[in-house]
């Protein structure tokens, strides 16, 4: 069977300064995307025109800009995180090749071959979080099995997670033996699947 090699990655994007640039239907995407998981982001919108949503949703928090103007080389000084969103290939593979000679990370909405990295679907529950992927495949798949996660998912889970946390912070020993009460406990949750 065929493997999907991305690694996934949890970033902080309040730590980080990420420039979109389009500020279309898919730049509104993707920001909405990135402030739904993180209302701190750090982002930087660069275009010639916004749509309307976006404006609005960019009014809501402190740390979005959108800056009216074309693309140049200069926009990408100081970010580490790009993505290339607008309707024109030539220029999305312009903004790739001056990330790539800036060193920082990229992801080009309509060229997944020149992605560094791709956005997930993203399934939450309180501090739980689960990112899916399809490997670029079928989008619309990994979206379908965020609603099936979503909902099958009890929304205890997060009491459970801070129940373990509290345990975590209370239990004595070296880290193998930490290890070791922790399986004990949990052991429980799966039993099931060992019958
Ligand atoms: C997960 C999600 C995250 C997000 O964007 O937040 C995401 N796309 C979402 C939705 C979505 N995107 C598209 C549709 C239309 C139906 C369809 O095509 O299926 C829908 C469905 C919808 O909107 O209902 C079209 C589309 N997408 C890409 C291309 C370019 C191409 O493939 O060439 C085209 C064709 C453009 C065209 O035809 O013009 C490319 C990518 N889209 C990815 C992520 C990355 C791979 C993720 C993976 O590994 O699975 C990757 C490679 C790069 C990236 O964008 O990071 C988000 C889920 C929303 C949710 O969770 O609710
Ligand atoms: N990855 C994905 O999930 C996904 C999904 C659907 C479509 N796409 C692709 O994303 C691309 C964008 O689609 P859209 O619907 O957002 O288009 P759109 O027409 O709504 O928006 C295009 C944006 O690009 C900006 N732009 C154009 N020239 C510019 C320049 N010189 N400098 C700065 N900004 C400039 C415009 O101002 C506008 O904000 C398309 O190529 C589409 O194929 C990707």
């Amino acid at each position: 069977m065929e493997e999907n090699h991305l690694f996934p990655v949890f970033f902080k994007l309040e730590q980080l300064h990420v420039l979109v640039v389009g500020g279309g239907n898919i730049g509104h995407e993707k920001v909405s995307a990135m402030l739904q998981n993180c209302p701190g982001a750090h982002i930087s919108v660069v275009a010639t025109r916004f749509n309307e949503e976006l404006e609005v949703m960019a009014k809501q928090y402190n740390d979005v800009e959108l800056i009216r103007k074309p693309f140049s080389c200069g926009d990408l000084f100081g970010k580490q995180l790009v993505i290339a969103a607008t309707n024109d290939k030539d220029l999305n593979y312009t903004v790739w090749e001056k990330a790539k000679a800036s060193k920082v990370l990229i992801n080009v909405a309509d060229t997944p071959a020149l992605c560094d990295f791709y956005l997930g679907s993203v399934v939450t529950k309180g501090n739980l979080k689960i990112a899916i992927s399809t490997n670029g495949k079928s989008p619309t798949m990994a979206k379908r099995i965020k609603q099936i996660l979503q909902e099958s998912i009890p929304d205890g889970v997060n009491e459970l997670l801070d129940n373990l946390h509290r345990l975590r912070d209370r239990l004595k020993g070296d880290f193998a033996a930490k290890v070791k009460q922790l399986n004990e406990i949990t052991a429980g949750l799966v039993e099931e699947d060992k019958k």
